[in-house]
């Protein structure tokens, strides 16, 4: 038998271990609450499915003497010490890019609804941080609602990348610094020569342009927060929206009337991004598991495409999947496709409940167990007359993921 360990808030992971177990797999799930898994739970694991919030330090692989599989479903991995585990023989995985579309969403989102509480588009161009799966994805989006994107990612600069779907991609920061909007999408790194800790820090953030729009949905500490303290301590114009807090799950309490919008790490909490998650990661271990020395113990080995996919899965919450559909006889303005955006997701309504809720790390942990997964914006659809049929709001709307309506 093999003991697997799971984080209790992984959605569809109990359909998928009862799926492997029906196949004739000898798996056992276990699940824990909170943030980190008690010591005897530990002591049983030889499989760990983890979320961000779990810190796999060497005091926890102490106690864990068993596990020989670590899968996270996430994208960052900052939180485990992969050094640690290669040195035990622990395998370690992650989810690369499986909620980056609802991290384009929350971006997305953002910017609709900061444009309209000022009712004024951004009047320049937009940075992207980082182009990887979630800066892409939130390029494309802001490509969508009509904005001119360019991408900061000195790493694949140095690989020879410039260009990446329609954004160019530069190492120039000042470019960033001079921009209408710049949003984050790197991973959090300390060392090294692309290092991100404290990337905008009091130099940067002191640059920006006044009304500048700044959202972090990538690692708290990719922003200084002394740093945003000090722009709200001498009233600098800026729009600062952040999903990421520099000490979760402590946020900044003092900072949050100057912000324009703050949430509770929820950007790539989706429903169909979680549940992919964690579809990849039991993928990622059945491939691994006939490799290894607990298949002795699996019993018959199951093929991966014995599992549901993400779709079957998506069944079980129809909730999120709610069609919804407009009707355009002209091309929408930006007001008009911010408010498509927010129809599907408003932000708006997780900074309230951010604000409504005591300030404390419990408060900050309990809203992100309880928060109700979102729809993304591929459920939109749109129907409308000739202007449907051009190359550039085909384009545009493929961007922001919206379907073309059949009727059109
Ligand atoms: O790294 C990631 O994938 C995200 O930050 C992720 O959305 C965090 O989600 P959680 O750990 O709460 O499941």
């Amino acid at each position: 038998m093999i003991n697997l360990l799971a984080d209790a808030s992984m959605p569809a992971l109990a359909q998928l271990v009862r799926t492997c177990q029906q196949a004739g797999m000898a798996l056992q799930l276990e699940t824990f609450s909170g943030r980190q898994p008690d010591a005897s739970q530990l002591a049983r694991a030889q499989v760990l499915l983890i979320r961000s919030i779990t810190q796999v330090t060497k005091e926890l692989l102490d106690q864990a003497p068993h596990v020989c599989w670590i899968g996270t479903a996430t994208i960052g991995t900052e939180h485990v010490d992969a050094a640690a585990c290669e040195a035990r023989g622990i395998a370690f995985v992650s989810t690369p890019g499986v909620n980056a579309q609802a991290v384009g969403d929350y971006v997305a989102s953002a910017v609709a609804a900061l444009t309209l509480a000022q009712d004024a588009p951004l009047t320049g161009p937009v940075a992207i941080i980082g182009g990887g799966h979630t800066g892409q994805a939130a390029g494309a989006r802001l490509q969508g609602l009509g904005y001119q994107v360019h991408c900061y990612d000195p790493p694949l600069v140095a690989q020879g990348i410039n260009q990446r779907d329609g954004m160019p991609i530069h190492a120039n920061w000042q470019q960033v610094l001079a921009s209408a909007a710049i949003s984050c999408h790197v991973p959090l790194t300390r060392s090294g020569p692309f290092a991100t800790y404290h990337l905008l820090d009091d130099a940067s953030i002191a640059q920006l342009p006044a009304n500048c729009m700044l959202i972090n949905a990538s690692r708290g500490p990719v922003v200084a927060e002394s740093a945003l303290r000090a722009a709200a301590n001498r009233q600098q114009p800026l729009r600062v929206v952040l999903d990421v807090w520099e000490h979760e799950p402590q946020i900044a309490t003092d900072l949050l009337p100057w912000l324009s919008l703050a949430t509770m790490h929820i950007a790539g909490h989706s429903m169909a991004g979680k549940v992919a998650g964690t579809l990849q990661l039991l993928q990622q271990l059945l491939s691994w598991l006939p490799s290894s020395e607990l298949a002795q113990a699996s019993g018959t080995a199951m093929p991966v495409q014995e599992l549901p996919d993400l779709t079957d899965l998506l069944q079980a919450w129809p909730k999120s999947v709610q069609p919804q559909l407009w009707q355009a006889n002209k091309a929408p303005d930006w007001r008009t496709l911010a408010s498509w955006v927010l129809a599907i997701y408003d932000i708006r309504q997780d900074d309230l409940a951010l604000r409504q809720q005591p300030a404390t790390p419990a408060a900050f942990d309990q809203l992100r167990r309880g928060y109700a997964h979102r729809s993304e914006l591929s459920v939109g659809q749109v129907q409308g007359g000739s202007w449907l049929a051009t190359e550039e709001w085909r384009k545009r709307l493929k961007q922001l993921t919206f379907q073309l309506n059949k009727g059109c």
